[in-house]
């Protein structure tokens, strides 16, 4: 059976698509995949699902690698090998603020994603805060009066200038990388190792 590779959807499977091709791999079939969620390639399968999901279908061994963001491996605890870094996704974790935002003298309230890292953070910290769980556009938080700050990605830094937030803090830099599930490594190490070798084959990686 052909190794299985499970691919974060969106950002991270363009971004790997393209260093994949760069290292010589057929994309063909996965770039014309349509709405498919499983594709062959002559010497591989692909699965395609959101990053947490990734993430469990590797720990489960219906993937035997995955592609998926540092960010998610640091939020989900999830018994996977982590391989190595890769030359994209990098990103970095951020508190962010309304501009000149003065905090309240009672608990803050931190809107994010990724509660886990939030919380563990403000833990080691010795602060308590109250944590809401938001899906995605967290930005809107601090702007709608939700929360005083957000913990989440940033890159470019765009989307926080163009909703009026500043950086109060960074304090986590991921990108992404390279997962295998435990067992698949031993049984499989002949066919898997020169996928490993070559995506190792990288400059910039973080
Ligand atoms: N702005 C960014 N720049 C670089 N990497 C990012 C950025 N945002 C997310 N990532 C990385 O890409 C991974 C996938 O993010 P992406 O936004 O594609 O999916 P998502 O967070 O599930 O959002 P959506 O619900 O919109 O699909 C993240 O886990 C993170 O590692
Ligand atoms: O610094 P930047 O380059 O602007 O990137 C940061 C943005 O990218 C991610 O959002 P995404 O596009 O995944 O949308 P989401 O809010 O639905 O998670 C992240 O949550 C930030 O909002």
């Amino acid at each position: 059976m052909k190794p299985v590779i499970a691919l974060t959807k969106g950002r991270l499977e363009t971004q790997f698509l393209k260093y994949f091709s760069g290292l010589g791999f057929d994309i063909e079939p996965i770039v014309n995949k349509g709405r498919k969620l499983r594709v062959e390639t002559d010497d591989l399968q692909f699965i395609f699902a959101k990053g947490p999901d990734v993430v469990t279908y590797v720990q489960y061994g219906i993937a035997d690698l995955g592609i998926v963001g540092g960010d998610i491996l640091a939020e989900y605890t999830a018994d996977v090998y982590d391989l190595l870094p890769l030359p994209f996704g990098a990103c970095r974790m951020a508190v962010a603020t309304e501009k000149g935002k003065v905090w309240p003298d009672q608990k803050k309230t931190i809107a994010s994603k990724y509660t886990g890292i939030t919380k563990a953070f403000f833990k080691e910290k010795g602060e308590s805060v109250e944590i809401i769980k938001l899906e995605g556009s967290v930005e809107l938080a601090p702007i709608l009066g939700l929360a005083d700050a957000i913990v989440d990605i940033v890159e470019t830094g765009t989307t926080l200038k163009e909703n009026g937030l500043v950086i109060d803090e960074e304090f986590m830099h991921f990108s992404a990388r390279l997962i295998a599930n435990r067992s698949s490594l031993k049984i499989k190490r002949e066919e898997l190792m020169p996928i490993i070798e070559k995506l190792s084959n990288q400059e910039g990686a973080q």
